[in-house]
């Protein structure tokens, strides 16, 4: 199957090389064009732009940083739009809001091409191993077409229902996941502050009710302060303040959140939004010595 991939950041980067290794022929397109060059030394061709890699491919597939480039990928001139038509798919796996996500649905569809959103759970080693977690909706039909794919892709697919739903599902889980390691930053700190060894703590951590993958995996390379990105700070960021944008939607009262979001923003203010979410920690270190 030929896919198109638009997007070589840290996650489309492993994708597209993990659909190479698999059989896939892949048409890559970045904005910054220097990002390709690895993913051809993996067989990838080069399109131009995306409207040039919608013409040549079935199934594009798109993982950008945000809302803003989500459009304007789509929109903009060269864009997706001006090529997709009746018959070919476009699958945008970006984290984003449904409002986003329907946006585009809404102009891929009336110019007769099929839409699924299908953002994914899981960081840079996840997306390398093809272990995402897959939430994907929209239409249907596109996604039975795109199992294949998203079986290289992850380690297991949802199909949400409509456009939005996977979008929504995302920022769910991505508001539990920045507000966790807020609190998981806190601990450390406070460990270490009132005379514990915060080794110790990670191995009682690790025994507990609340053992957990992103404490096993982050945790010592914390300690060393250590925050090489794998799921950089400002999209974390991002996720949080689009995730409390639905909580207003739906009355939803989220002070943990809330909170967990002043701490990423701080941490932006800082100059740490390109470091991995976990820099949020030197937040809590900062605040300890001020006081
Ligand atoms: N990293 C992670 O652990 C995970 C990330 N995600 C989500 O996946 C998405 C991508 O994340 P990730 O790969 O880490 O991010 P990166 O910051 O590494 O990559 C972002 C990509 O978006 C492109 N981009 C940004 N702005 C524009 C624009 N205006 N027009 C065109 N292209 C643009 C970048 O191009 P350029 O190279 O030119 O800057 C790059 O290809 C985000 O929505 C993120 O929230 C989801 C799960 C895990
Ligand atoms: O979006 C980040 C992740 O780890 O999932």
């Amino acid at each position: 199957m030929e896919v198109g991939f638009l997007g070589l950041g840290i996650m489309g980067k492993a994708m597209s090389i993990n659909l190479l290794k698999n059989g896939f022929k892949v048409t890559v397109w970045n904005r910054t064009l220097s990002k390709c060059d690895e993913v051809v030394a993996h067989g990838a061709s080069v399109g131009a732009t995306p409207a040039e890699v919608v013409k040549k491919c079935k199934i594009t597939i798109a993982i950008l940083s945000d809302p803003a480039a989500a459009l304007s990928v789509v929109f903009d001139k060269d864009g997706v739009l001006e090529q997709i038509c009746n018959g070919k798919g476009y699958i945008d796996m970006s984290t984003v809001d449904s409002q986003t996500s329907c946006k585009i649905s809404e102009a891929i569809t009336s110019k007769g091409g099929h839409f699924l959103e299908a953002p994914v759970s899981g960081s840079k080693q996840p997306a390398e191993t093809g272990q995402l977690i897959i939430l994907a909706a929209g239409d249907k039909a596109l996604y039975e077409e795109a199992v294949p794919a998203f079986n290289v892709l992850g380690k297991k697919s949802f199909f949400l229902g409509q456009t939005g739903n996977g979008a929504k599902m995302k920022l769910v889980v991505n508001m539990i996941l920045g507000s966790v390691m807020n609190a998981f930053s806190e601990g450390l700190v406070l460990a270490e502050r009132s005379g514990l060894n915060p080794h110790d703590l990670l191995d009682v951590l690790d025994l507990g009710g609340i053992a957990n993958p992103m404490f096993r995996g982050k945790g010592p390379a914390m300690l060393r302060d250590n925050h090489l990105p794998a799921f950089p700070l400002k999209h974390q960021q991002k996720d949080m303040r689009l995730a409390l944008a639905l909580g207003d939607e739906n009355g939803v009262s989220m002070p943990v959140a809330a909170a967990a979001n002043e701490a990423f923003k701080k941490a932006r203010s800082m100059g740490l939004g390109d470091l991995d979410f976990s820099a949020v920690l030197e937040t809590v270190k900062l605040l300890k010595q001020s006081s």
